[in-house]
């Protein structure tokens, strides 16, 4: 089996290609096109929703077969046709460049595997078998959904902001760790379940900060 490291990738303005515009290629780019990357579509037929959005402006898409060039300008590159001879050849073009390639279908040489996600928020669990069965993926993630609801939402929301007035306003580093454990272990997600969390204003939590620190 290969191995893989799971990596969160900032996706505002990323130049993406993606060659193949079937049902695979489609769940790649609606993905992409939630998190703000630009898309660069190649592929003589496209899906429906592809269609749309190419008419819309959302992405551009070149109506034609994948040639070599293709991935000039680009950083990241999905190839997601059914040949797997023209999915090698956008592999090694990317291998050329020096860019992460995914293969969604037959072919080897791709460099990078998409996990199934879970999103809460700014909450993302990825699931990935290194490849061995998607299926497997999607069946744990389901339980994953299942069991995380929309609490995690305004849960991150909180720690974000707490994290955000802790790093600016306590400069002494062991400080701002014990503080980030203790508001990563205080029990707010009950309270958001039962509808009793009013969200803390940035004068509650400074006064948080200081009833910590003093007490250490
Ligand atoms: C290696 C990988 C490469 C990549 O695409 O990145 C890959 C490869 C292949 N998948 C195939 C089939 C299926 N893929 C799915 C579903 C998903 N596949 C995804 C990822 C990955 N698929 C990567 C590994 C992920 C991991 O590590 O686990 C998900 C998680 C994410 C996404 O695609 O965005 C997405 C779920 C999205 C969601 O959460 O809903 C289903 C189930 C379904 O559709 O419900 C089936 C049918 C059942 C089955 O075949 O198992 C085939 C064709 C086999 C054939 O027919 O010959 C290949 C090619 C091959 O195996 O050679
Ligand atoms: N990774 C995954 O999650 C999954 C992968 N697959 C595999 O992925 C592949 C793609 O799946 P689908 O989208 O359902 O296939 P599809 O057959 O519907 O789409 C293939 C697309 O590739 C395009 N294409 C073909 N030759 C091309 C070329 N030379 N240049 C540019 N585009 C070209 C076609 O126009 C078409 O839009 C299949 O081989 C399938 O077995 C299938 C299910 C899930």
């Amino acid at each position: 089996m290969e191995k893989y490291i799971p990596i969160m990738l900032k996706s505002e303005g990323l130049r993406a290609a993606v060659i193949g515009g079937g049902p695979v290629a489609e769940r790649k780019i609606m993905q992409l096109l939630q998190s703000g990357a630009n898309i660069k579509l190649i592929s003589p037929s496209v899906t429906g929703p592809l269609h749309q959005a190419a008419q819309e402006g959302s992405l551009i898409w070149y109506n034609r077969n994948y040639t070599e060039g293709d991935l000039q300008g680009v950083s990241l590159v999905y190839a997601a046709t059914d040949q797997a001879e023209v999915n090698e050849r956008v592999a090694k073009e990317a291998a050329r460049l020096g860019i992460p390639v995914n293969i969604s279908g037959p072919g080897l040489g791709g460099t990078f595997i998409s996990p199934s996600v879970v999103r809460r928020g700014d909450l993302i669990i990825a699931v990935s078998t290194s490849g061995a069965g998607p299926a497997a993926s999607v069946r744990i993630s389901r339980e994953i959904d299942d069991s995380y609801g929309d609490e995690y939402e305004a849960y991150i929301d909180f720690l974000s902001k707490v994290r955000q007035i802790v790093k600016s306003t306590v400069p002494d580093g062991a400080r701002r760790r014990t503080l980030l454990k203790a508001a990563a272990e205080m029990d707010i997600l009950r309270d958001i379940r039962r509808g009793e969390f009013k969200p803390w204003t940035e004068q509650e939590i400074e006064a948080w900060i200081k009833g910590n620190i003093t007490n250490n």
